[in-house]
């Protein structure tokens, strides 16, 4: 088998992260804000127009991810179930209910504080009508750079074996909507159905 392939992706890649994540950081206050001031009201938009379950699934931000959680409280105030990923060894994940009072823990492996709950698995996906994904970087045929750890693509590959799967919309920042070939896409990467940025939903043709 030839891994040198393999090797040069996987350092490509590695750069890539690094470059995402610096320009995330390169972001003023002003700018993270109004953008996802405006991104949260699509998606609060989208869900109070288009929720069957009145559940979906966000991540919890940390370090200079998107500024969410005060859209999570909105739309938990609204009446909202929603859940949050919770890391499991072997770079699995299982998703838990947030809500705004519910007790932390540090998870073992990320700088992420995870709800202590109820564990959920991948079947809980057919009783929600979204899942908002993070993403370093997505393209606009719906390839997705996350963080690495192929957390997101292992769960999603499960999912969307449901009968009836939810849509997998991506959540960035404007910049982070690219164009097809600015990163690899590989064969075990799980593509997104759209992603919410501050001009709206883009979905993606499949
Ligand atoms: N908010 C949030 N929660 C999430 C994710 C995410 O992207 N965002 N994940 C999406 O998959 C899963 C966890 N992702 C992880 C993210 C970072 C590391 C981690 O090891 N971080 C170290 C080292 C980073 C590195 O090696 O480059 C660190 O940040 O110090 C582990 C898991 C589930 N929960
Ligand atoms: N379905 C899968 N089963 C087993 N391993 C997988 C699967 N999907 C991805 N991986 C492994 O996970 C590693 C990381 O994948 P990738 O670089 O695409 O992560 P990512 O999507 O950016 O991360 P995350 O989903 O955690 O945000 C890859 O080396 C890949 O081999």
């Amino acid at each position: 088998m030839d891994t040198s392939a393999t090797f040069s992706s996987d350092q490509h890649k590695h750069e890539l992260r690094l470059a995402a994540r610096a320009a995330r950081k390169n972001l003023t206050a002003p700018v993270r804000e109004s953008q996802m001031q405006a991104t949260s009201a699509h998606i609060a938009e989208w869900l109070r127009a288009n929720a069957e379950f009145k559940a979906f699934t966000a991540v919890l931000p940390y370090s200079s991810e998107p500024p969410l959680l005060p859209f999570l409280q909105e739309m938990h105030a609204e009446g909202f179930r929603i859940l949050v990923p919770v890391t499991e060894p072997d770079r699995r994940m299982s998703f838990v209910e947030w809500t705004p009072g519910v007790a932390m823990e540090r998870s073992p492996v990320a700088p992420i504080d995870e709800p202590v709950g109820e564990r959920l698995d991948f079947t809980e996906m057919g009783r929600v009508d979204v899942m908002l994904i993070p993403a370093q970087l997505i393209d606009t045929s719906g390839g997705r750079m996350g963080q690495g750890g192929g957390y997101y693509d292992r769960f999603l590959e499960k999912v969307r074996s449901l009968p009836s799967p939810p849509k997998l919309y991506a959540v960035v920042f404007d910049h982070e909507l690219v164009a097809p070939g600015m990163f690899p896409v590989e064969a075990f990467d799980q593509r997104v159905d759209g992603v919410f940025t501050s001009a709206g939903l883009t979905r993606f043709d499949r």
